[in-house]
């Protein structure tokens, strides 16, 4: 059974305009979504900018509305009314935040960022509290006395260790991670990304994870979807993808990631711009008159596209 379900998701956000700032438009961020996450996977949620991948993550941890469709975790709907009576289920959904220098709260010492989820669930005496804060930070990997220095003190790296030990003080079920290395040197990026891997199994957590960079959610994950325009495209294992695409906008965004090669880089040029041809060119074929993808149809148990 899927652990958390997406349905259907619709979140429209409305444009104002003019001097009485009137509603004179809407932004479909989110237009007809579906996925479901799987206990204990990894599920990478990809696409360009403005695609509506952050919305999603908003929408799941109720930070931003659902204009319509649901959001389950097992059988209870999570909807506004379910979030306000059972502030419990705030624990099992946590996320981690792109920017770890604007995401913790420059003013507050490491100790108060990290036990401040706990303050909202769990009544500990301070110095109950400061072991189980001590007890993430070294899990995490940092110094347990470091809870006393403020978050310009430490590195991006483990800035986002901090951010992690904070998500995962509550033992949540789910970890969404938007753009989680997206912000930090190239070098500790696979720090980062290894050291979640790790905790994954350890903690039993289900990572949805949130980026543009096809490449790195290939590396992590054991199920994508590539959204456009506020839906799915197409879904599938890396290979699935990786090896076969059908969509005309997924073999695009893949014959786009970079290719270290230097041999291989005049090819996957013209591989790339053959794509981007191909997508023009399919464009009425693959879209419908609005220019929204089609529902997605089955190709194997793994394998969804969103072609006729
Ligand atoms: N609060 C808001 N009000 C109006 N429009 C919004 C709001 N938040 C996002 N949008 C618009 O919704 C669309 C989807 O934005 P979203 O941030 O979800 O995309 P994204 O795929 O996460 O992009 P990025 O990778 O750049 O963050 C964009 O066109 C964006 O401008």
């Amino acid at each position: 059974m899927a652990l958390l379900t997406v349905s259907d998701l619709k979140v429209h956000y409305p444009v104002r305009g003019g001097f009485f700032r009137r509603v004179v438009g809407e932004v479909k961020a989110v237009d007809g979504l579906s996925f479901e996450l799987r206990r204990g996977e990894t599920y990478g949620l990809v696409g360009e900018s403005g695609c509506g991948k952050t919305t999603t993550g908003r929408a799941m941890i109720g930070l931003t509305e659902a204009t319509s469709g649901s959001i389950s975790l097992e059988d209870h709907a999570l909807t506004r009314r379910y979030r306000r009576e059972h502030p419990q289920y705030r624990k099992d959904i946590q996320m981690i935040f792109q920017d770890p220098y604007s995401s913790l709260n420059p003013r507050k010492r490491v100790l108060d960022i990290v036990a401040e989820p706990l303050r909202n669930f769990e009544r500990l005496s301070p110095q109950e509290e400061k072991m189980k804060v001590q007890q993430f930070m070294e899990r995490v990997g940092l110094h347990p006395e470091a809870i006393l220095k403020y978050p310009h003190e430490f590195s991006g790296g483990q800035r986002q260790r901090i951010g992690i030990a904070r998500a995962l003080m509550l033992n949540p079920r789910i970890i969404i991670a938007d753009e989680p290395v997206s912000a930090l040197d190239v070098s500790v990026q696979a720090q980062v990304l290894n050291f979640m891997k790790d905790i994954q199994q350890e903690f039993q957590l289900t990572y949805l994870l949130i980026s543009h960079d096809l490449g790195m959610i290939r590396h992590m994950c054991d199920r994508i979807g590539i959204m456009y325009r506020g839906r799915l495209v197409e879904e599938g294992t890396a290979d699935d993808l990786f090896q076969s695409a059908q969509h005309s906008y997924a073999k695009r965004l893949i014959a786009a990631i970079p290719n270290l090669n230097p041999h291989e880089r005049q090819e996957q040029k013209k591989l790339r711009q053959h794509m981007e041809r191909q997508f023009e060119q399919s464009r009425e074929h693959d879209f419908d008159q609005e220019g929204r993808a089609h529902p997605l149809k089955r190709l194997s148990d793994t394998h969804y596209a969103a072609i006729l």
